[in-house]
């Protein structure tokens, strides 16, 4: 199948070269053609151009863009989207004044999502799962993260990574998995902390490597779950075992976790609401992405990362959702994108990149997606007629999606 879109207003992210993350001052820099072509061919961009040099080129799909914008699918490089059921009832809490800290010391939080997994089976799980997969291919994102880390026992946190695997199996995008065991000490661990790591070091995390069940290891180290100490030798053993690191980090403390992350050469370092200008410093020259997640700032109503500082000392940022039934129960990376210009004070150029190329490097996968390079995935968003697109963010909370492509398959 071939795809041709024509008459396109603004085509955007579009780079000859393959740029594989953009750092500081370049991300206000949005390369884009304005009345242009694009020709995808079975699941790859082939050619784009200015409309005038489009000559005789044909395909087998025409779709006309007038008036539209057409960017790369969104890279979601952060989620949680595997679990069961909602946590609606600590939202109403909130609301009456409990704080996230105090739901979880009442066995809440975490600890309460992986009961309700446990009790969920394989089968309920993923259809719940790709259910809100669905949606989100509906809004654009067009290459995805997973974690586990809603089971909180070797048989829970193996069912997740099956049913992520099967997810990558059965749905026609881009998966990328990760193992996050430690993301809560368990119940049944409560006076044990040790030996729960040890069920994640000797029993996860070797089955996990023997099945092929994720990409990425992860850990929240944070005051409360994970310590320094704790994150330092789980990271150490899953590395060990062929996966690549990228931590929970700075979201409600600045525990030296960002130097942490850079030491274990973590592909992204993610949260970062509380930083310190170490955490900034210790950045610099790193192959390691800082990762934000606005919507759970806003969802928890708690400070959002200093996108600022972050770019502005010339180090590179990427958005993702975190969607997931506690802090973040919406994976729309439109608003993720939106909420970060108008919360964040980044320009839409700089959010744009960062939804898209830099949440690619997150992934591992900016040689392949996140921009619009001949070679480079068909993976594109093709918006209403908006006046440019300056209008995504602006227009925050509205749908401003007509179609998206994924694979070069027109997600229906
Ligand atoms: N912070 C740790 N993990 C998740 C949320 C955990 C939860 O409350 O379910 C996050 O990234 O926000
Ligand atoms: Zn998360």
């Amino acid at each position: 199948m071939s795809i041709l879109i024509t008459n396109i207003k603004q085509l955007l992210q579009t780079r000859n070269h393959n740029v594989l993350k953009v750092s500081g001052k370049e991300m206000k820099d949005l390369p884009f053609i304005e009345n242009a072509y694009l020709l995808i061919e079975h699941d790859t961009i082939v050619e784009f151009g200015k409309m005038e040099d489009m000559g005789d080129t044909i395909a087998e799909k025409t779709i006309d863009a007038t008036n539209k914008v057409v960017l790369p699918a969104w890279c979601d490089s952060h989620t949680h989207l595997v679990y069961s059921g909602n946590r609606v009832q600590e939202f109403i809490d909130r609301i009456n004044g409990l704080s996230y800290e105090e739901i979880a010391n009442r066995g809440g939080g975490i600890l309460n999502s992986a009961e309700n997994l446990q009790n969920t089976t394989e089968d309920e799980l993923y259809n719940q799962a790709i259910n809100r997969l669905q949606n989100l291919m509906k809004l654009g994102t067009g290459a995805i993260e997973i974690k586990s880390g809603y089971g909180l026992s070797t048989e829970a946190e193996l069912k997740i990574l099956r049913v992520i695997k099967k997810i990558k199996h059965d749905y026609n995008i881009l998966v990328k998995s990760t193992f996050l065991g430690a993301h809560a000490n368990p119940k049944m661990y409560k006076d044990n902390k040790d030996g729960y790591i040890d069920d994640i070091i000797n029993q996860m995390i070797p089955t996990i490597e023997k099945e092929q069940l994720a990409n990425y290891i992860d850990v929240f180290c944070e005051k409360g779950y994970f310590s320094l100490e704790d994150t330092d030798k789980i990271l150490a053993a899953g590395v060990k075992h062929g996966l690549t690191p990228k931590i929970h980090v700075n979201q409600f403390d600045a525990l030296g976790g960002v130097a942490l992350g850079v030491k274990h050469n973590a592909l992204s370092v993610d949260h970062l609401e509380i930083m310190t200008p170490k955490d900034i410093e210790v950045l610099k020259g790193s192959r390691t992405m800082p990762v934000a997640l606005p919507s759970c700032s806003y969802f928890l109503s708690i400070p959002y990362a200093p996108a600022r500082a972050i770019i502005d000392a010339g180090l590179p940022l990427a958005l993702a959702s975190d969607y997931n039934p506690g802090t973040t129960p919406s994976g729309n990376m439109n608003f993720v994108v939106s909420t970060a210009c108008i919360k964040m004070k980044m320009t839409p150029e700089e959010a744009i990149n960062a939804a898209t190329i830099n949440g690619a490097y997150a992934m591992g996968i900016s040689n392949m997606y996140g921009s619009i390079t001949r070679g480079k995935k068909g993976n594109v968003i093709i918006t209403e007629e908006i006046p440019s697109y300056n209008y995504l963010p602006y227009a925050f909370g509205d749908n401003n999606i007509d179609t998206v492509i994924i694979h070069g398959k027109v997600i229906e």
